[in-house]
């Protein structure tokens, strides 16, 4: 039997659907599993698949040299401890594809470790879950280019396609390629949130039922809003539960878990100092979500869910269309606040991330893909170094003709009234509220900060740091 291409480690969601996708594309692919169970299945179900290996030696051996071995196993020491073990079988040259969630420290930790063996390490964010895993998945790729040209065929073969052109490029030394994906789920955290509270809106204070919102969603998700996630929520509001007679929607906990690339995010953003309050908001929605008995307690102090209840007159038809474009312009604010942390970090960390390669990876097989990746990529092509989305013409010129702040503005005075709680909708506000405002108090600021701890201040009229003698 030859020898295979690349073989996989860790044969669960993604590493068994990546497998098949690979085996579709003519490589050859030797899988591995602490579950036996699970390399069994996949050699039953294609018998092109080189299995079943019972050792990590048995495997490594069925591997073609230079070896690549693509891991998908959970982020964090799983991973330290597969290298472990594989270590001893590695010679130099090989090359290990994370494709997890991996923490972008513990990918460069990683790659230092093994670059003294002469191994490479890739870190790869992978988007698309099982079935872009499966049909065709948006990756990111970071670490050694001279290692990522040896994949880079089989990668581009797999890949998602969007008018021919794969959703897979390398995204920068280091850890760029997992530091991409992390930003990506922090975005995605956001779509989530800001999709969530507006079915909460709508549902709550518009009383819509589940059917009506759904086809508002489909109807949205086929213009502006078009992307993945409104396109899945769709699906969701009309699934029917297997075990009553209910909406599975109905039947779930309101507890929205989560593994952690968002809140890193959020981390990243603040040691950074960018802003990013909409993920910021995301994040805390999820955790606060978990408070169930804190929030029941509370929740008893009130008659009903809602301060105030607004007459179902004042919300006709028309002002669908207020929701719909303040969820756009949420939106398109947390894309923003995305960017403009990838355009940080990629010069802190020395990562050189081209963002239009970015929104080109993310227009297709990914979870946040959507047609406004398209005007994102434009914006990035005509200005490779624009600091904030917000800047580009083409999508302020969009934001000002639609008035897609004024209907942002009165979707929130709305939920403010009545008392829905909609963070993420108000983190757009107020984040595009503060940066279209020339003058913000940091002034007032500076001299509280001096008062108490003589931190210096700076003046408009004139250079240099200043301390005043307050008592
Ligand atoms: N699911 C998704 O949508 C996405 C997941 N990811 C990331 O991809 C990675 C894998 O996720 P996913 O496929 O969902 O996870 P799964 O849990 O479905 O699969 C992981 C597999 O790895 C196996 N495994 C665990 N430890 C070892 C080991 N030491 N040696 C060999 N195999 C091992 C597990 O076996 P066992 O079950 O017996 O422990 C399991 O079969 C994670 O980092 C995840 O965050 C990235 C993008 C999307
Ligand atoms: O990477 C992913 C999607 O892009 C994974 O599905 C990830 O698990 C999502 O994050 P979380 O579990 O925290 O919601």
């Amino acid at each position: 039997m030859g020898k295979s291409f690349i073989g996989i480690i860790g044969l669960g969601v993604m590493g068994r659907n990546l497998a098949l996708n690979i085996l579709d594309h003519g490589f050859t692919v030797s899988g591995l599993d602490k579950d036996l169970s699970k390399v069994v299945a996949l050699k039953e179900e294609s018998k092109e698949m080189a299995s079943s290996f019972d050792s990590v030696e048995n495997f490594i051996h069925s591997l073609e040299k230079p070896k690549k071995i693509l891991f998908f196993v959970p982020a964090g020491h799983v991973v330290d401890q597969v290298i472990e073990e594989l270590l001893p079988f590695l010679e130099s040259g090989d090359i290990l594809i994370d494709g997890g969630n991996s923490f972008f420290r513990d990918t460069e930790r990683r790659q230092k470790e093994l670059k003294n063996r002469n191994i490479f390490f890739i870190g790869m964010g992978t988007s698309g879950g099982e079935s872009g895993a499966r049909h065709g998945p948006s990756l990111m790729i970071g670490g050694d280019k001279e290692a990522y040209e040896h994949l880079r065929s089989l990668l581009e073969a797999i890949s998602a396609k969007v008018e021919g052109e794969p959703c897979v490029d390398y995204m920068g030394r280091g850890a760029a390629g997992h530091y991409v994906k992390m930003v990506h789920n922090g975005i995605e955290y956001g779509i989530m949130e800001l999709i969530g509270e507006c079915y909460d809106f709508a549902h709550r204070v518009l009383k819509l039922d589940e059917k009506k919102i759904s086809d508002l969603f489909e109807q949205w998700s086929k213009e502006e809003l078009a992307s993945y996630l409104m396109e899945i929520t769709v699906h969701i509001l009309r699934k029917r539960d297997d075990k009553s007679n209910d909406l599975l929607l109905n039947k779930v906990l309101d507890v929205a878990r989560q593994l952690g690339t968002g809140a890193w995010t959020s981390e990243e953003a603040f040691s950074l100092q960018v802003p990013a309050p909409i993920i910021d908001a995301a994040v805390t929605m999820r955790n606060l979500s978990s408070r169930v008995e804190e929030r029941k307690a509370y929740a008893q102090h009130f008659k009903s869910g809602l301060v105030s209840d607004i007459s179902e007159e004042t919300f006709s038809s028309p002002f669908y269309e207020e929701l719909k474009k303040a969820l756009f312009l949420s939106i398109i604010c947390t894309y923003a606040q995305g960017f403009s942390l990838l355009s940080e970090a990629s010069k802190r960390y020395d990562y050189s991330i081209d963002l239009e390669k970015v929104a080109k990876v993310w227009r297709g097989g990914c979870i946040i893909r959507s047609q406004f990746l398209e005007k994102i990529r434009g914006a990035f092509q005509a200005n490779p170094q624009l600091s904030n989305l917000l800047l580009d013409p083409n999508i302020f010129r969009e934001i000002e003709e639609k008035n897609l702040l004024g209907s942002l503005r009165n979707f929130c005075l709305y939920a403010i009234k009545v008392g829905l709680p909609a963070y993420a909708f108000l983190s757009a506000l107020s984040y595009i509220d503060a940066f279209r405002s020339e003058k913000l108090p940091a002034n007032l600021i500076q001299l509280q900060r001096d008062y108490f701890g003589s931190h210096t201040y700076e003046r408009i009229d004139l250079e240099g740091t200043f301390h005043t003698i307050w008592e």
